[in-house]
């Protein structure tokens, strides 16, 4: 579109005279007359252009050199808009081969947005180019909760109509994907008014500074104020991420194993998924090469074709063309931007934007764009947004896996993980037996790049044909945790499958990263032994650690880090041991829970001593909880929920959970049997004095165990015998007659609870039989109705009996009868020993036993040299008696 020219009339036309001398001439001929218009305004037609921009001042001109002149005018701006068309064209092209490829992405981007700003839909960010204001993420949340809003009526509607299939599509929809790409909580707690400053998290984290973490990982571990590495996590992370050795570590337990192998595999999967985006990008990137090139080509095609038409028109014009194409520049760009801003389509109203904001960009040295309410940031720094830059899951095999010998432990990795996760958007699951196999099948399919499993289940999975688990031998990281007991002979058949299938190919075994960890890795005891010698000769430190590496399938040269201290346990630990006969046992139990109130666990060898002793303690009011491994997966969970839930519980355990449970705060570990191997007693007491707190582990010792105690003592190249707890004497008897009580309900009750069991057992079978039973043919006699009533009454009356006796109050030497009030306080005798603490009463009586074997040693030097001058007195009389004799007989 143009502007023409019009003339208004003001004044009139007056004719001109001619000289008739030259009307005559042959020239001439056919003139008639000339006139002349001198009061004239020129005036434009603004219906047809842009009345600022013409700069050119107008010569009159007459109606028909005016229409001839538009005539031009369109032609020439027709011809302007196509070289317009084509120079863009080219433009893009170069800038596009030209500019690197971060700027290829922004425009790639910018030019996404806009899009779906248009289209009004929110299409997957491939960039991952996050936004970083708060009402911005509320913005693109709302966008992201509108998209599924309407995605949700999508999928009911789709549902009615059956169609199945595209719910899955549903599922991996753009704006799905975008939401799984920024963490949930950027919404919530994880917008970035929450989220703090990069430096300041820097400063306070300047601990883990070379031990490359990634920073989202940093920004959790400072959320949870770990602020200082482990000495094991500051000597395995660099060379487990930095050199990407397979890592062997050995540390004390409590010590922060599990973020020594965590972070690594963490950062290796935040890596792969970098690498991922950015080839995706690449992609995009030549992608829209082509594109371009081909719209370009395209172009010219049409370009041809219309010039061809054009052809005659523009050359008979080409005598005024240069002065006229200045003029029309100056009207196609104002009909340009006219059109543009009324046209729909995309790239072109793209061009513009990018354009405008590329120049833009180049003024702004901020390199930010606005897109509305989105702020597009190049080379955006999402650490300190708390927002990370990852692919929703679509790795069709897991990345990486850990290996932990039991369920709980599992379950434990998996929730300590999450937590180091939190600003990123992996995914972590757990496979463990007694849970359901069609959820941990479910779960599966969501693609969870991290898998924290148990080999059973795992092994079990795999050979279902999982299509999420036929590959798993793809993956970038193994871990196998507690890695002495997870290749103990006959204990994980499953593991050996699973080692031999994922090291079946040489390749992918050389390119997975190995972590082997346990607090008891070097151990040697006197259980190790070459089991290829016929001579059983003690294993080195060295021949088990190769024998771990060639079972595992572990690369050339692992990095072995060993920080394990000789004497196995934790420096924080305090050990004493209780020697007691086998009947004592409960009651020294029973005592030590009395005495020193606080978060207990007590471990068992074998699980009908755990219920016996849950059975018991229940009668005495402790409230003890039981685990091992009969008892329910969900049970298992919730009682061990319940111990870390109260400060003063009490959890009666077998070794399902002696490794690597880290419920906080446990102040007491019991042994109530010694335990069968050193490593045991290591892992078990370890479930106390974690992470730098104290803790005391205590043995009770009878007869049976003495040989174990000794082997341990051994073991852990003890000088000396453990300290003796010091025990109360005066407050035993009413613990004793408390406890005999419990017993006696606990043996009559039990024995005819087993006996009614046995009854009901054999009736219903017999029912099932049809076969008709009198009292007489049952199993065991538990008396009639009426002597059963007996029984019952009996049993409330010792019950009401021993509640009577938990309620009265316990005696002990430190209680006077005579003063009660001596302190100004009544005191119940009970109370003040309550609250004492086992550590402290430990270290004083070993103190307090210090001070007396130096006190009997003084005494024992005096008294040796008090009978040498005895000696030598009555030497020295005997010589002087001598030497009377010899005077007198000289
Ligand atoms: N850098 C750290 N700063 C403070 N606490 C930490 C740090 N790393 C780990 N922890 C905490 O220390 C405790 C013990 O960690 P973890 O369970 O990893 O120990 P472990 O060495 O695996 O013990 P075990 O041998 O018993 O399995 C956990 O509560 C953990 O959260």
């Amino acid at each position: 579109m143009a502007t023409s020219m019009h003339v208004k009339t003001k004044g009139k036309w007056k004719p001109v005279k001619i000289d008739y001398n030259l009307l005559s001439q042959n020239d001439f001929d056919s003139l008639i007359s000339i006139e002349e218009l001198t009061d004239y305004e020129l005036i434009k037609d603004y219906t047809s252009g842009n009345p600022g921009k013409s700069k050119k001042k107008q010569k009159p001109k007459d109606e028909d050199c005016k229409e001839k002149e538009t005539d031009v005018k369109k032609q020439n701006e027709a011809k302007a808009i196509k070289k317009e068309k084509k120079k863009k064209g080219k433009r893009e092209l170069s800038l596009t081969n030209e500019k690197n490829l971060k700027r290829d992405q922004k425009e790639l981007h910018i030019k996404q947005d806009t899009k779906k700003k248009k289209k009004g839909e929110l299409k997957k960010n491939k960039q991952g180019k996050l936004i970083h204001i708060d009402s911005q993420i509320v913005d693109v949340n709302q966008q992201i909760e509108e998209e599924d809003k309407k995605e949700h009526s999508n999928k009911q509607g789709k549902k009615k109509k059956g169609q199945k299939r595209k719910q899955t599509t549903e599922n991996n929809s753009p704006s799905k994907k975008l939401k799984q790409s920024i963490p949930d909580t950027t919404s919530t707690d994880k917008t970035a008014s929450a989220i703090p400053n990069k430096k300041d998290v820097m400063k306070e984290m300047v601990l883990w500074k070379d031990l490359y973490v990634p920073e989202d990982v940093l920004l959790a571990l400072r959320d949870n104020k770990f602020t200082t590495p482990t000495h094991i996590q500051l000597l395995t992370l660099p060379h487990a991420i930095r050199d990407r050795l397979d890592i062997v570590g050995a540390a004390e337990t409590g010590s922060g194993k599990t973020l020594a192998f965590g972070i690594p595999v963490i950062h290796k999967i935040l890596k792969y998924k970098q690498e991922q985006i950015n080839k995706d990008i690449q992609t995009d990137s030549d992608e829209k090469v082509n594109e371009t090139e081909e719209i370009i080509m395209n172009e010219n095609l049409e370009e041809g074709i219309e010039e061809d038409k054009s052809y005659e028109s523009e050359d008979f014009h080409s005598d005024s063309e240069d002065e006229l194409e200045w003029e029309s520049d100056e009207e196609n760009e104002a009909s340009h931007s006219d059109e543009s801003l009324a046209d729909e389509n995309e790239d072109s109203d793209f061009e513009d934007s990018f354009t405008e904001e590329d120049k833009e960009m180049q003024e702004n040295s901020d390199g930010q764009q606005e897109m509305g309410c989105v702020t597009v940031v190049d080379d955006a720094d999402f650490s300190s947004l708390g927002i990370t830059e990852i692919k929703p899951s679509t790795n069709d095999h897991p990345l990486a896996l850990i290996l932990e010998p039991t369920r709980e432990l599992a379950v434990q990795v998996k929730n300590h993980l999450l937590a180091v996760l939190k600003y990123t958007d992996l995914q972590v699951a757990t496979l463990v037996g007694g849970m359901s196999l069609q959820k941990q099948q479910r779960v599966l399919k969501r693609r969870p790049e991290i898998l924290v499993a148990t080999p059973g289940r795992l092994w079990e999975l795999f050979r279902m044909g999982d299509p999420y688990l036929v590959n798993i031998d793809c993956i970038h990281s193994l871990v196998i945790d507690e890695a002495d007991r997870m290749v103990e002979k006959g204990h994980f058949e499953e593991l050996e499958k699973l080692c031999q299938h994922i090291n079946k190919d040489e390749q992918k075994r050389k390119k997975r990263q190995n972590f082997v960890y346990s607090a008891t890795l070097t151990m040697i005891h006197v259980g190790s032994y070459r089991p290829t010698k016929k001579k059983r000769v003690k294993m080195t430190e060295t021949e088990k650690l190769e024998s771990l590496i060639e079972r595992i399938g572990l690369r050339h040269k692992p990095k072995v880090i060993d920080l394990s201290r000789k004497t196995g346990t934790v420096e924080t630990l305090t050990e004493a041991r209780i020697n007691c006969t086998k009947e004592e046992k409960d009651l020294f139990l029973y005592y030590f829970l009395q005495q020193f109130p606080g978060r207990t666990l007590v471990f068992a060898n074998s699980k009908d001593c755990i219920r016996r002793l849950v059975s018991i303690f229940t009668l005495l009011q402790t409230s003890p909880l039981p685990l091992h491994a009969d008892m329910h997966q969900k049970q298992r969970l919730k009682n061990l929920e319940k111990f870390t839930a109260n400060p003063n519980s009490l959890l009666l355990a077998s070794d399902v959970a002696a490794r690597g449970l880290d419920i906080p705060n446990v102040q007491h570990v019991i042994h109530y049997q010694v335990p069968l191997t050193v490593e045991n007693y290591v892992h078990r007491s370890g479930r106390t004095a974690r992470a730098s707190k104290e803790g005391i582990s205590v043995m009770l010792i009878g007869p049976d165990d003495v040989k174990n105690y000794r082997k341990i003592i051994h073991t852990l190249n003890r000088s000396e015998d453990l300290p003796m707890i010091p025990v109360d004497h005066q407050m035993l008897p009413s613990l004793k007659q408390r406890l005999s009580l419990a017993l006696k309900i606990d043996v009559t009750d039990y024995r005819f609870e087993k006996k009614k069991r046995q009854n009901n057992w054999f009736i219903k079978a017999a029912n099932e039989m049809d076969i008709e039973l009198d009292d007489r043919h049952l199993l065991n006699d538990i008396g009639n109705s009426q002597q059963q009533s007996q029984h019952k009454h009996h049993m409330k009356q010792l019950k009401q009996e021993l509640n009577s006796l938990l309620h009265s109050t316990l005696t002990s030497k430190t209680f006077s009868g005579k003063y009660p009030t001596k302190t100004g306080k009544l005191l119940l005798p009970e109370e003040t020993k309550k609250g004492s603490d086992a550590i402290s009463s430990v270290k004083k009586d070993k103190k307090s036993q210090e001070k007396l074997i130096q006190q009997i040693q003084k005494e024992r030097i005096l008294m040796s040299k008090a009978m040498d001058n005895k000696k030598k007195e009555k030497q020295s009389k005997r010589q002087k008696k001598k030497n009377k004799r010899k005077n007198k007989e000289v």
